[in-house]
């Protein structure tokens, strides 16, 4: 399966290109590359509508077409769903400009059936469905004007709402809202032609696309550069869920030290080291820099070991460094000392504050040779690039890569559709987890679940791939439950990555015998 996220720049190349091979007839389905968007689209169509209640089949179907090949695809589509007998009105928007040959044939066949056209959007309060057609990917600017005020008029609409290519308005290699100040459509369900794309994925992407169906139009993206971004699935992790052995000892699945717990903030620690448990780490430390603060017991965890990191030895186990470390001396030494080490790390929250405040300490963690992951969410990131978090929210893909080329670490920028990066500039972007997420502490046990990956001896992009999907799995898991997402807690979520973790590994197990 295709799980490439391409960008604008590729979806134009390979549409050149195969534009070219269709003319000089080597294409394996019929028709322009429009006429087969439609002809998806309207499939999709029928299909949603298919599934509503009677009352709402219905009703007619609103296609918003705008100036460009969008609105080619929206009349392709308005054209089919016409000659499938549903009731159609369109609401054409034509450009100052020409339009190209596919879309001004487009515009005649919609016009030959049976779909009514309008000049302006009809006082109908009830569709069967709208079809955003207005803008693709070649949007240019924040929607101002009419388009604006569709787009608002659509929100406030209770159908379903099928946006074509990418919902108007929406970046699709970013995922941001194109602005300042722009809207954009909020769409129940998004096709989109030729490849998926990592802006319906990610940062404000996943609350206006819905959910995403990819109609490749009979092409093979495969003959063409491979797509530097994908979405993030078990198949990206799946050669290290082997089963374990019968003959299996603690000492094979690691140690995990999790270096945090100053003065009020010991929970951080104890959450993180639960999931590390919880995650399959052989052994679990939960080490205090505060050597009056904390626990020296988990009643609930009483597998866990606590200790005080001046009388604690890290080498030769995996490092947690960051989940309520605070910035005292000794949290700066032991950090300080663990990114000169040899064994895997990973830098989360005040670990990361403190890297961040030091360019000595940033090409220290530039130079180890050890695995090492950096959790920023994206007001520490923008700290460690000495930027805002609207920057970097305006950017996910960008900023990730940049930060993991600057600290040659692979970067997990968390947040709505993570986005894991290499040094290299390769990129998966996550497409599990929900808004009970949003709630302190979660966090930390994402931290923990890299931590436990890395003592099996996961690499590091392994590590933080599976980390992050895992981690969004059991939060979805939960919700299925009804835990959540209003209320889910992070202390609820070491169990369920461990349900989700021992599923993917019977999974592989079954898959090999
Ligand atoms: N070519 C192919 O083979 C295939 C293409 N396909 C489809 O084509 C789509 C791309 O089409 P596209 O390049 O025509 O761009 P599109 O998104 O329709 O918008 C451009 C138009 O909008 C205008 N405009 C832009 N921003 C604006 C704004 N804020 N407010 C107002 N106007 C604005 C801009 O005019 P401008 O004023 O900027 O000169 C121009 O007229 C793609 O997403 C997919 O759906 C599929 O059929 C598969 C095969
Ligand atoms: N709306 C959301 N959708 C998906 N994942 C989310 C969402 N909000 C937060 N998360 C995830 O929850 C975790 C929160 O981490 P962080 O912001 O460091 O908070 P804390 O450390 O306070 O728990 C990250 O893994 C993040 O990706
Ligand atoms: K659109």
């Amino acid at each position: 399966m295709d799980n490439g996220l391409y960008s604008v720049a590729q979806i134009r190349a390979i549409e050149g290109a195969s534009a070219q091979a269709t003319a000089e007839g080597e294409a394996g389905e019929a028709g322009s590359l429009m006429r087969r968007a439609g002809r998806a689209a309207a499939n999709l169509a029928l299909e949603l509508i298919g599934t509503a209640r009677e009352e709402s089949r219905l009703r007619p179907v609103l296609v918003l077409a705008g100036p460009g090949n969008n609105g080619g695809d929206a009349l392709e589509l308005a054209a089919n769903l016409g000659e499938a007998g549903v009731d159609v009105v369109v609401l054409h928007l034509a450009g100052s400009g020409p339009s190209s040959p596919e879309a001004a044939q487009a515009l005649a066949r919609a016009r030959a059936s049976s779909a009514n056209f309008a000049d302006v959007a009809p006082d109908v309060r009830e569709w069967a469905m709208v079809v955003d057609g207005l803008f693709g990917i070649g949007l240019a600017r924040p929607l101002e004007g009419r388009y604006r005020e569709l787009v608002t008029a659509i929100d406030r609409l209770r159908c379903p709402v099928l946006a074509l290519d990418v919902p108007s308005g929406l970046d699709a290699d970013t995922g941001a809202v194109v602005g300042p100040g722009g809207v954009a459509v909020r769409a129940t369900h998004t096709i989109t032609f030729i490849g998926d794309k990592a802006g319906l994925h990610t940062g404000e992407g996943r609350d206006y696309a819905g959910v995403v169906h990819v109609a490749r139009l009979g092409l093979d993206t495969a003959a063409f550069e491979p797509p530097r971004a994908r979405l993030a699935g078990p198949s990206l992790f799946a050669a290290h869920l082997a089963p374990r052995r019968q003959n299996s000892h603690k000492g094979q699945f690691g140690d995990v030290a999790v270096v945090g717990g100053a003065h009020g903030m010991v929970g951080a620690a104890v959450l993180a080291a639960r999931v590390a448990l919880h995650a399959g780490a052989g052994r679990v430390f939960a080490v205090g820099v505060d050597a009056e603060a904390g626990p020296q017991f988990d009643p609930m965890q009483p597998e866990l070991m606590f200790r005080t990191s001046a009388a604690f030895d890290t080498d030769g186990r995996v490092l947690v460094l960051g989940p309520g470390m605070g910035d005292s001396s000794e949290a700066m030494r032991v950090l300080g000392h663990g990114i000169d080490g040899a064994s895997a790390i990973v830098i989360d929250a005040d670990g990361l504050n403190l890297v961040a405040a030091s360019t000595a300490l940033q090409e220290r963690v530039a130079r180890r040779q050890g695995g090492t992951i950096v959790t920023p969410h994206p007001l520490e990131a923008a700290r460690l690039l000495g930027t805002s978090s609207a920057e970097v929210q305006a950017d996910r893909l960008g900023s990730a890569r940049e930060l993991a080329r600057r600290l040659q670490a692979v970067v997990v920028l968390k947040g709505s559709g993570t986005v894991v990066a290499q040094p290299d500039g390769e990129v998966a972007v996550n497409p599990t987890g929900n808004p009970g997420l949003a709630s302190g502490g979660s966090g930390d046990v994402l931290a923990g679940v890299c931590g436990a990956l890395l003592a099996q001896g996961w690499p590091a992009w392994e590590a933080a791939i599976g980390a992050v999907w895992m981690h969004g799995a059991a939060a979805d898991r939960l919700v299925e439950e009804g835990v959540g997402p209003v209320g889910m807690t992070a202390g609820e979520l070491p169990k369920a990555v461990r349900a989700v973790l021992n599923g993917l590994v019977s999974e592989a197990g079954a898959n090999r015998s």
